[in-house]
């Protein structure tokens, strides 16, 4: 079985006179983290929503554990195993923590009209669930509302409820933002274990956490990937360092 688990094949994209992307390939391993940097403005959210299924690539290809996704809806390609977290959290503030995460596996199973069954006691809800609470260390805080979690708690739930449909690959795009140290260094611990079970790309701001977290590096400069290696060689690539770190 092959050990690439996503990948993006010549992605081309236009705004119009603007190329947003520009022929940009690819692959994310299983067990690895791959990050995705670059200036404002580089085209990464642009990247990330032709994965997700947002935006039509003008032209390439996205291959999901072997199987073409480009013309695939948002929800197909979630059900198929691409796993999202946002920038914006989309966690609703009264509800508690384990009823959030349930409320994502059952939008993204397709049941919202299981209505013979209350949603508190459906099984099929509340063990990926639980168990999604688990590995993002939370279970303590399943019967809180999230209105009384910390930032870095919610970022957690995100990331949980994101990872209760099992999903093969998983992108989060800056799951760091407005984190404190202490936040910011919890979370890279979860996603250091995390990734043996699903590789992330990651979209991220935190250049610390990303030379801790990353196998490989794709730095994004006005479209185009000019830079791929691990942390040492992006740290050390002169063209990096002019167009991205300011050195
Ligand atoms: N819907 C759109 N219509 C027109 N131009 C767009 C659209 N979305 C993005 N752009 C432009 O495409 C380019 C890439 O933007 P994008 O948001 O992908 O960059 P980014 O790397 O994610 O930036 P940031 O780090 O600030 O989030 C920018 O010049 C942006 O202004």
């Amino acid at each position: 079985m092959s050990d690439v688990v996503l990948t993006l094949n010549h992605l081309q994209k236009h705004f119009g006179a603007l190329q947003a992307t520009r022929d940009v390939s690819l692959e994310l391993k299983r067990g690895e983290i791959h990050a995705l940097i670059g200036p404002n403005g580089a085209g990464k959210s642009t990247l990330i929503g032709q994965i997700a299924g947002n935006l039509k690539p003008d032209a390439g290809s996205v291959h999901l554990a072997g199987q073409e996704i480009t013309a695939l809806s948002v929800a197909q390609r979630a059900r198929l195993g691409l796993g999202r977290s946002f920038q914006v959290s989309s966690l609703a503030e009264p509800l508690s923590v384990l009823r959030n995460v349930m409320i994502a596996v059952q939008a993204l199973q397709g049941h919202s009209f299981r209505f013979w069954k209350p949603v508190h006691r459906d099984e099929s809800l509340l063990a990926p669930a639980r168990e999604a609470l688990e590995r993002m260390q939370l279970s303590h805080r399943a019967d809180t509302p999230v209105s009384e979690l910390s930032h870095g708690e919610r970022r957690q739930v995100e990331v949980a409820c994101a990872l209760a449909l099992k999903p093969r690959a998983l992108l989060l795009d800056e799951p760091m933002a407005g984190l404190g140290p202490e936040g910011t260094a919890h979370l890279t611990d979860l996603l250091e274990t995390l990734k043996q079970e699903v590789p992330i790309l990651l979209i991220e701001h935190d250049m610390d956490a990303v030379f801790r977290l990353a196998d490989r590096i794709s730095v994004l400069v006005a479209g185009s990937v000019i830079a791929r290696g691990d942390s040492a060689e992006i740290r050390h690539n002169p063209d990096v360092r002019e167009a991205y770190l300011g050195d």
